[in-house]
């Protein structure tokens, strides 16, 4: 009787905030019985104004703006939560993204999903933070309304989590894990994803098993990585090494070190003369997984056979960006073929276009890594929220060694 008043008194201020949302959103009698009695969480003292970076146009970094009069986004489906955002990175994708890359096409995912306009844009793909508010239709016993959650936001979301508060799929939320702090908790999915969807679903290297389930999978598939030193490629070199994969890494002089750290069996430093000749010495690979920009090009081209070559840097989203949705579309499976025919060919191999995809599953596989020490986020520079625009700055002197993190609230 007890623990339900004080819930009341806790969730009894939402409905208020929201009016128009109430079937949607969980409150204390709804909430109970599950809902342990805690002190009360943030969720009493939302206010309708937040803090956040917005795009108004495409262009440079001087685009982004900084405002603290934003209206918190809106939970609008039952399987949404609301989080208060304590940590969160910037990745290539958002940098791209505020210069209008694959606006074309996600703008009719945005129209469709919200009626929205293309702006304002928040930039900001993951997060660490607090869950303040949840829909009505999230179950999960694990996702109480302020438990520290780590999360990802889906590519075409205009509300992103370069904010104070960032609306998100319940799926695309977890427990943040306990042996990571806010900051580095907040490095880990979106780069983590990405590797795991171009292993595990594009590259099948743990069978349809590894691709519907969190039980990865890849014991002694030898696998070579472009780009160690960076996100991607950083956390594939651990979660291939956590599976009994044989990894090969490249990256420049400067990061041979932290890449051999990081678990890999040999790293090759691609600026040498005879890197290539290297590559050759331990083809054929299972996969080749490109954390590095290189494209499917670079595939025709390498000269150490692959069974796959899966590559982060598909021409996508620009040809439609460039040609329109129709043209684009073919644009994109003329490149696909073009490349493939080339490297059939030449390597014997297929190439792959891999994506960032926002698994529940994929999540709890890297959360499993991360609570057994198999996954330690490599930070490349912490930046304060008022100072996002340095942090993309830092982005784009690229050199990356690891993550770029934004923290919204000092540990
Ligand atoms: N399709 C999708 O959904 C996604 C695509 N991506 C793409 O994947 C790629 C990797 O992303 P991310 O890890 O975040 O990027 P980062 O910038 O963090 O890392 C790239 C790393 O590659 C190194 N590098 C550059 N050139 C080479 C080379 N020729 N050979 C080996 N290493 C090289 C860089 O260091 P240095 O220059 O010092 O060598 C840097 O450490 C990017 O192109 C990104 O756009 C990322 C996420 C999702």
């Amino acid at each position: 009787m007890q623990a339900a008043s004080a819930t009341v008194k806790r969730f009894g201020v939402l409905p208020r905030l929201f009016p128009g949302r109430r079937q949607f959103v969980a409150t204390a009698s709804q909430c109970e019985p599950t809902d342990p009695p805690q002190s009360p969480p943030p969720s009493a003292r939302l206010s309708m104004k937040m803090s956040g970076w917005q795009l108004h146009n495409y262009g440079g970094i001087e685009e982004l703006q900084l405002s603290d009069k934003l209206k918190l986004p809106q939970i609008r489906s039952s399987d949404e939560c609301l989080v208060r955002v304590r940590a969160t990175a910037v990745n290539p994708i958002d940098l791209a993204m505020l210069g209008g890359y694959g606006s074309t096409l996600l703008n009719q995912f945005r129209c469709q999903a919200n009626d929205d306009i293309e702006f304002p844009l928040t930039l900001g793909r993951e997060f660490c933070g607090e869950l303040v508010q949840k829909g009505m239709g999230v179950r999960h016993e694990q996702l109480q309304l302020g438990t520290r959650v780590w999360g990802v936001v889906p590519i075409p979301n205009s509300n992103g989590a370069h904010a104070e508060y960032v609306v998100v799929p319940a799926s695309c939320l977890a427990p943040a894990p306990k042996l990571l702090d806010d900051s580095e908790a907040s490095s880990v999915l979106y780069a983590g994803l990405t590797a795991w969807s171009g292993m595990y679903i594009t590259g099948g290297l743990g069978g349809p098993c590894g691709a519907t389930t969190s039980a990865g999978g890849g014991a002694n598939k030898r696998v070579l990585v472009l780009g160690g030193s960076g996100s991607v490629g950083s956390l594939a070199i651990q979660m291939l090494k956590s599976q009994g994969a044989q990894v090969l890494a490249t990256c420049s002089e400067n990061a041979v070190e932290m890449v051999r750290q990081l678990g890999a069996d040999c790293v090759v430093d691609y600026t040498k003369p005879d890197a290539m000749e290297q590559l050759c010495t331990y083809a054929p690979y299972d996969i080749v997984l490109d954390c590095a920009g290189q494209g499917g090009q670079a595939a025709a081209e390498s000269q150490y056979d692959f069974r796959q070559y899966i590559t982060f840097s598909s021409p996508l989203l620009a040809n439609i960006d460039k040609k329109g949705l129709c043209l684009g579309a073919l644009q994109n499976v003329s490149d696909l073929v073009q490349t493939n025919v080339k490297t059939a060919t030449q390597r014997g191999g297929v190439v792959k276009w891999g994506y960032f995809y926002p698994a529940a599953h994929g999540i709890e596989f890297l959360s499993g890594l991360v609570e057994r020490g198999k996954l330690i986020p490599q930070i490349d520079s912490t930046f304060d929220f008022k100072d996002m625009p340095k942090a993309f700055e830092r982005l784009k002197c690229g050199h990356m060694r690891g993550k770029i993190v934004v923290k919204l609230q000092s540990e």
